[in-house]
């Protein structure tokens, strides 16, 4: 219905009636779903892709295919008919390799921004339940908390000190207080009764009406597309597709001096341009940028199965270089499955039976059941937890869940134990939140409850509650030594109080109630995690905002045992040593988790950090992996983070950075074995003119190697297992180059041996009577079986693999089997030696040429064992 006022300028009654709402029971499933029909999701239009016509042809926009087109423009000038069109197959066979790449690598990062889709909760038919963002139509009732991303403009039906984030909007990084009651005047500028779509809520909650959604919103007003269409650059892509930009322009270069020197020394001018043309095309290293693109996709989607989602590609290679975990504790380290083992209240200590949810089990005294009756305190500590909670504990498939905080769910669990499940109604809250550092609600009858930390409860408090109710002083040291003692067993300890008040706008002094501690097993599988990271050579520091004695009691179990820092220890000295020889910091405010990253950066570590609270982007965000969890994590921290934890696990922290070791590995494998090709097939034609002997290779010859040697051997690579030993060597080294002086070293090496095994074995078999085309089938196999055996050499970094590396990676043996065939066709089949000039070998050559490739991969292991042993 169209009307006349904006909804912000309209009593939300008006609001709620013009759109078919209900402000308490949302609307209707059915009638939900007839809207999303109606008027379509609540998406905003996407930037739409490059279509795959654009994108083949893009393809083409390559100085490699400058240079084929070229070529091929040049062969058939010279009246060479069949090399033209092999070249120009060539040309058209590289595009749809590159096509399909580059379509692979954008499937992977497309359905990982399809994971990061928001969700909102709704309100329909009474029931509040977690549903995507798209499916929100105008006139649902949605709810809002502290670190939601707002999913729809909302007409806000009522707010609990809501603030909310508009920079996504206005660019204006101030949160703003949020009240429905006030109806502004005219300003569009103070539209306080509504929360627009894309902003963050940084405080508090509220329940909206849905007046506008997709398009239709602010945000889809401004005309700001949102870009899935994920790039797939990253500082490394970026540095490969420089150097080989730096690398063709030279090589052009080279091939035009070469061109005139041949010219000047009086060769033959076609032969000249044959032999550039050659150059140009073999040592250009045009396969770089693909391959990396592609083998940083493929580890993308490892890391999705093994529970990471990796929302920007150059997280890949920086995980692989951590340094420092910094991890929060409940929830990653722990199961964040909370149950109260322990009460202690009026002085008296009591024990929880029964595990989980379940409300089955009791409360017990000196091994007897209670009587409540006789224990006014622990009941008032009990209602306290109940009443002071926002969570709910539902029977679901004949189990016990909560629904909201599983720290709030143990007291409703605690609670239902002792048999209480009622509290007088709520007439106002004030939300847990890491600034305030206690919940307080108000009830009806003018009860106030309050939970929080100890030391913030014990504050607020200025007496205590005797074991029969009556008034007693507070004993702070004798409540702060238990709550200690319960730390120690490893139990997170809540306190209670209570007061009186007929408003909460200010907290009245309180009365000092008991402490309820609850068990949140270690994970099982955290302990090897942090024992695998240790072996790795990486610091894991556990950051909490939990009491000091719990933290360091679930560090000692996870095998996170050493130094103890708290927010307060941590205000008095923060130098970066003492935070360097810390593990564990608990009691840490938002704030200072910043300060912490700042702090180990600035003693050059690389840190990866987890978060999900609101307060946490700015740490998520200077860290170099900021890391937000899937489950308990805010829209806001994921929205900061580089990663996102499906399970919340640190295990899956542990894993990605394993996968991200395992990527740069493969990446620096292949570049090592790839660049010895590029550079020996230019040597060998430049000694030729140098020389001035006849070309050694042809330009369709040396197209045949970039075709199918590089190609088929180079595929394993993509696909290459983790070395088993990957965990169990120091991280990279941030400052060092991708290729060290060893690999350097290496590469000039073999790129040595294939100049001198082709250009010496050619020219030795020229002078012996071969023809032309035998010594250049000779040059072309002997590169195609150098490369192979380089292969096995690439295949670890530092050892020796043969059998070990088919065996864990059979692509290996298929690529190299597939190479031979391939070579004996070019040998020996008519066709070929009519297309490529190749000619048939008989067995000696054969032997001499595998006598080359058999030293190559002496040499190089020989070399890789000299190096190691420095
Ligand atoms: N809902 C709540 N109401 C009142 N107090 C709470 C609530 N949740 C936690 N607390 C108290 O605040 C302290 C810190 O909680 P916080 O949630 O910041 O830390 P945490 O979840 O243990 O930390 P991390 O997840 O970083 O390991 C807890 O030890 C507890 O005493």
């Amino acid at each position: 219905m169209a009307t006349a006022l904006a909804p912000y300028r309209r009593p939300a009654g008006d609001v709620v009636r013009d759109l078919g709402g209900d402000a308490s029971q949302g609307l209707a499933p059915a009638e939900a779903a007839a809207r999303l029909e109606r008027e379509g999701p609540n998406t905003l239009p996407v930037a739409r892709g490059r279509g795959p016509v654009v994108r083949f042809l893009l393809q083409f926009n390559s100085p490699l295919i400058y240079v084929l087109l070229a070529a091929a423009a040049v062969t058939a000038l010279l009246g060479e008919h069949v090399d033209a069109i092999v070249i120009l197959g060539v040309v058209v066979a590289n595009a749809i390799v590159g096509f399909v790449q580059e379509s692979r690598a954008e499937k992977a990062l497309t359905a990982l921004a399809a994971m990061a889709r928001t969700t909102a909760v709704a309100v329909r038919d009474g029931v509040r339940r977690r549903i995507p963002a798209a499916d929100l139509v105008r006139g649902d009732l949605v709810e809002l908390e502290a670190g939601d991303k707002v999913p729809a403009d909302l007409r806000l039906l009522r707010t609990d000190e809501l603030a909310v984030d508009e920079s996504a909007l206005t660019g204006e990084s101030v949160p703003v207080a949020k009240d429905p009651a006030e109806l502004p005047e005219v300003s569009l500028a103070d539209r306080t009764a509504m929360a627009f779509s894309g902003t963050l809520v940084t405080a508090g909650r509220a329940a909206g009406l849905v007046v506008a959604t997709g398009a239709d919103t602010e945000l889809g007003g401004i005309d700001r597309l949102v870009h899935t269409t994920a790039t797939v650059q990253t500082p490394l892509t970026r540095k490969i597709t420089q150097f080989s930009k730096v690398v063709t322009v030279a090589i052009l270069v080279l091939a035009a001096v070469t061109f005139v020197i041949g010219i000047l020394r009086g060769r033959d001018a076609t032969e000249m341009l044959t032999a550039a043309v050659a150059l140009a095309v073999g040592a250009i290293p045009e396969g770089l940028p693909a391959v990396v693109t592609i083998t940083l996709a493929l580890g993308v989607a490892r890391m999705v199965r093994r529970g990471a989602i990796v929302r920007h590609l150059p997280a890949v290679e920086t995980l692989g270089g951590t340094t420092v975990i910094c991890t929060d504790k409940t929830g990653t380290l722990t199961q964040n499955q909370m149950t109260v083992t322990a009460v202690t209240a009026g002085g008296r200590d009591y024990t929880v039976t029964g595990t989980g949810y379940a409300p089955d089990g009791g409360i017990e005294c000196g091994g007897r059941a209670v009587d409540l009756a006789e224990h006014p305190v622990l009941k008032e500590t009990l209602l306290t937890g109940l009443g002071c909670n926002d969570a709910q504990l539902v029977e679901k498939d004949g189990g016990w869940q909560i629904t909201g905080d599983p720290t709030e769910g143990a007291l409703v669990t605690s609670a239902a134990k002792a048999g209480l499940g009622r509290v007088p109604a709520r007439t106002a809250t004030q939300p847990f939140s890491s600034e305030r550092r206690y919940m307080a609600t108000l009830h009806e009858d003018g009860t106030v409850y309050v939970k929080g930390p100890v030391e913030r409860i014990l504050e607020l408090c200025d007496g205590a509650a005797g074991p029969g109710g009556e008034p007693v002083p507070l004993d702070r040291a004798a409540v702060a030594a238990r709550a200690e003692s319960y730390g120690g067993e490893a139990l997170r300890v809540l306190a209670f109080a209570r007061g009186r008040a007929a408003t909460l706008d200010e907290l009245p002094p309180l009365t000092f109630l008991g402490l309820q501690a609850m068990l949140d097993p270690p994970r099982p599988d955290a302990a090897q995690a942090v024992r695998t990271c240790h072996d790795a050579g990486i610091q894991v520091k556990m950051i909490t905002g939990d009491h000091a004695a719990t933290a360091a009691a679930i560090g000692a179990r996870v095998g996170l045992g050493g130094t103890v820092m708290t927010g307060a220890d941590l205000a008095a000295d923060d130098s970066p040593e003492r935070i360097r020889d810390t593990t564990v910091f608990a009691r840490v405010s938002p704030e200072q988790k910043l300060r912490l990253v700042r702090a180990l950066q600035s003693s050059g570590h690389v840190i990866a950090m987890t978060g999900d609270g609101v307060n946490d982007a700015p740490a998520l965000k200077q860290a170099d992996i900021g890391v937000a969890m899937g489950r308990t994590g805010t829209d806001a921290a994921k929205e900061s983070a580089d990663m996102v934890l499906t399970e919340d696990d640190f295990t899956s922290i542990e894993r990605a950075v394993e996968e991200g070791r395992g990527v740069f590995d493969n990446l620096v494998k292949f570049i090592v074995w790839a660049l010895p090709s590029n550079i020996g097939l230019g040597l060998v034609l430049v000694a030729a003119i140098v020389a001035g002997t006849a070309l050694p290779i042809l330009p369709l010859q040396v197209l045949w190697l970039n075709m199918t040697a590089v190609l088929v051997l180079g595929l394993p690579f993509a696909v290459e297992p983790k070395d088993e030993h990957i965990m169990r060597r120091p991280p990279r080294d941030p400052a060092l180059p991708l290729l060290t002086r060893a690999m350097t070293t290496r590469i000039l090496l073999v790129s040595a041996i294939l100049l001198a095994g082709s250009f010496g074995l050619q020219h030795w078999e020229r002078s012996h009577g071969a023809s032309p085309e035998v010594a250049q089938t000779i040059v072309v196999n002997v590169f195609a079986l150098t490369l192979l055996t380089y292969m096995f050499n690439c295949l670890s970094l530092d050892r020796p693999l043969l059998w070990g590396g088919v065996r864990r990676n059979p692509w290996v043996a298929v690529s190299a089997l597939a190479l031979v065939a391939i070579q004996v066709l070019y040998t020996y089949t008519p066709f070929m030696n009519d297309v490529f000039g190749s000619a048939p070998l008989d067995a000696a050559a054969w032997a001499r040429i595998a006598v080359i490739a058999a030293a190559s991969y002496l040499l190089v292991e020989t070399l890789k064992l000299v190096q190691r042993a420095r």
